[in-house]
């Protein structure tokens, strides 16, 4: 899988790819992230500006239609695979699991990150990207917003995870609106704190029970909206 990443902070992301997860997925060619810099289609090569104050007044400075649909017309012809296009922005469509399972069967992602007070109109009229937001926050950046993307997507992709059972079984994956169950690991005491005893008994239907109803509890107590989403998928399953 390829992405290509537009932003005018391309160095934001060099600890990022260099690191863990995204490093061996890279190295074993399973997936190719290139870096563009807006500022490499700027009409004055000189000082590089790309960003101007708005029309109509107001704070800030927006980046301008120019290079950036320059830019991102020039990275779409990089490569002949079609490529689904994002531009991060808290305006966005919510981002969750189940778009990340969907991009994680494209061929190709391009994603273009915002900066000061977002890209002039026609950046979204023109190039027509889809807007994805990460949360109902605001960032200074489209980058960290494109770094979560990354990091949701590339573990879908197979062979990228050791073990691909731990994606199976984590919250909100495969249509799972559940969260996921206490975990517990050695020593099995730790301050007065021990494991349950149904998951050092050996009765793997009385252990399956246990964590489907601590799902439950867990889901009940944190995230009562997902109950009550998937009693509706399971009342109206063709919903
Ligand atoms: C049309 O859209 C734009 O112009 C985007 O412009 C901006 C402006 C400032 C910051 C950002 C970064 O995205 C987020 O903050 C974000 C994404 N997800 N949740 C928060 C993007």
């Amino acid at each position: 899988m390829r992405f290509d990443i537009v932003t005018l902070f391309p160095a934001l992301f060099e600890g990022y790819l260099g690191e863990g997860l995204l490093n061996k997925a890279i190295k074993n060619e399973l997936v190719d992230i290139h870096r563009h810099d807006l500022r490499d289609f700027a009409p004055d090569s000189v000082h590089r500006p790309v960003d101007d104050k708005p029309f109509g007044g107001g704070p800030g400075m927006l980046i301008q239609v120019e290079p950036t649909v320059k830019c991102v017309e020039a990275v779409q012809a990089m490569s002949p695979m079609p490529a689904r296009k994002i531009l991060l922005t808290p305006g966005g469509k919510r981002f969750d699991q189940r778009m990340a399972e969907e991009f994680a069967t494209d061929q190709r992602l391009i994603l273009l990150c915002g900066r000061y007070e977002g890209f002039d109109q026609r950046v979204t009229d023109i190039w027509q990207p889809e807007e994805i937001s990460i949360g109902d926050f605001v960032l200074n950046g489209g980058e960290v917003a494109a770094m979560v993307i990354i990091e949701a997507v590339i573990r879908l992709i197979p062979g990228v995870l050791g073990d691909q059972q731990s994606n199976i079984d984590d919250s909100f994956s495969q249509g799972n609106r559940l969260l996921e169950f206490p975990q517990y690991t050695r020593p099995r005491e730790f301050r007065g704190h021990t494991v349950p005893d149904v998951l050092t008994g050996g009765d793997h239907g009385a252990i399956a029970k246990w964590r489907a109803e601590q799902s439950r509890l867990r889901t009940q107590a944190r995230r009562s909206d997902l109950l009550v989403e998937s009693e509706n998928d399971i009342k109206n399953p063709n919903a």
